[in-house]
């Protein structure tokens, strides 16, 4: 079996294109960075540095190729020879790639290939690979829309491992750093055909209690983590979430949007407090070199309405929950500052013309007056 991964980045080959050529499939990596896909293309293989307590692990990844994503004239043929097409590419690149992906579809119509063809985006996103599919059908003609929904399954999932950016290594620039814990979970009841047999990937039929498990547990307090600790000073996650005072905030906003999930997914109290354990330890790992400005990165995606920030915020008003750990949360995040992002600066430009009322309107798309004025109060105490 085949598969096309777009995006050779840190969860491209440090956690799919790894348990995809671990489980005996030939994976062609796609992406824009010609130096990686040159060097990947040439070795034929990278390594994996897995680090925890008691492990400093490397493992060669084979069997793979890789293919400049722009090589249109390359990259449709092997549409056609694929029966998996994964992403990690970041959920804002999702539309950049929805042409190409539909222009291969048509490829492998018009050859009248009628094998199954499934598609998985795994982006930190809920129902990313639907917002795929939404954005490839734009992009199909009308005639070709039918087979495509018969023959091609577009597959959500969750994906969880922390994945830091390489540390430039001049001897090995291909080498990926990632912690030994890792989830994949797909959703069993969107693919076509055969599911596939891929060590490390789970099946359910449930898979919106994981994604916003995922979403709202380990994305929302690893926000905090580092929009708190970049108000504090830090650089690292880890120094970060050292920092009591951090980690006890972190916790609390975990709490309080874990009693929305205990709520709506019926989730065992105990068992969830068991996972943001684990979780607040998984931040501290001293192997793992992870800024505040990686987890923070483009803060109006974070602070969007379904995000990791107000969606949990929404759900306790919805079951009438307490939440005044996310209420400051968001009110802190409204305050990260940097220069090398520009959702970042646009957020300060905006506060600044508009202010944090304003602000919460546009980009939380928050309506509720009490609440918004309740955040702006926290936002002006935090200044
Ligand atoms: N790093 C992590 O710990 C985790 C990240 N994620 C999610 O995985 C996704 C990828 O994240 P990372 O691997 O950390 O990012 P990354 O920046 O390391 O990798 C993204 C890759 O996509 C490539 N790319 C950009 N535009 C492209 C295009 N038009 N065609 C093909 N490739 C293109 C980039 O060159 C880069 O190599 C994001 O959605 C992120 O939220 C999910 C779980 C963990
Ligand atoms: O990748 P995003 O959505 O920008 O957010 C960063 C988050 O993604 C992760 O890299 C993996 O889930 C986390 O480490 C972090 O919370």
């Amino acid at each position: 079996m085949q598969a096309l991964h777009f995006g050779a980045g840190n969860i491209g080959r440090g956690f799919i294109g790894k348990l995809l050529a671990d489980s005996g499939i030939k994976v062609i990596f796609a992406d824009v960075n010609e130096k990686i896909i040159d060097l990947l293309r040439s070795q034929g293989s990278y390594r994996v540095k897995i680090v925890g307590d008691n492990l400093d692990l490397v493992e060669e990844v084979n069997n793979i190729s890789a293919i400049n994503s722009k090589d249109i004239d390359g990259l449709i043929p092997l549409f056609t020879q694929v029966d998996l097409i994964t992403t990690a590419v970041g959920p804002n690149v999702l539309k950049i790639i929805a042409p190409t992906l539909a222009q291969g579809i048509l490829a492998r119509l018009a050859q009248g290939n009628t094998r199954p063809l499934n598609i998985i985006a795994c982006e930190n996103m809920v129902r990313g690979t639907s917002f795929l599919k939404e954005q490839v059908f734009a992009h199909l003609p009308q005639e070709a829309r039918a087979s495509a929904e018969r023959l091609i399954g577009f597959v959500d999932s969750a994906v969880d491992r922390i994945v830091p950016p390489v540390q430039a290594d001049e001897a090995d620039p291909l080498l990926v750093t990632v912690e030994a814990f890792s989830e994949w979970i797909v959703d069993q009841t969107q693919f076509k055909g055969e599911i596939p047999t891929i060590k490390g990937m789970e099946k359910t039929d449930n898979l919106m209690a994981f994604v916003e498990r995922k979403l709202f547990t380990l994305n929302t307090g690893h926000a905090v983590t580092a929009y708190y600790g970049k108000l504090k000073g830090y650089r690292f996650v880890r120094e970060s979430i050292e920092d009591p005072e951090v980690k006890a905030f972190v916790k609390a906003v975990m709490q309080e949007s874990g009693a929305v999930l205990i709520k709506r997914y019926a989730f065992d109290p105990q068992a969830h407090s068991a996972y943001i354990e684990k979780i607040l330890q998984r931040f501290a790992n001293p192997y793992l070199t992870d800024e505040v400005d990686r987890v923070g990165r483009e803060p109006l995606r974070k602070l969007s309405y379904n995000d990791r920030l107000i969606k949990p915020l929404r759900g306790t008003l919805e079951y009438g929950l307490a939440h005044q750990n996310l209420m400051r949360a968001v009110a802190t995040a409204l305050h990260y500052r940097n220069e090398q992002d520009p959702q970042a600066q646009e957020l300060q430009h905006y506060l600044c013309a508009k202010g944090v009322r304003a602000t919460l309107q546009k980009y939380c798309e928050l309506q509720e007056e009490g609440l918004i004025e309740e955040i702006a109060a926290i936002y002006h105490e935090i200044k």
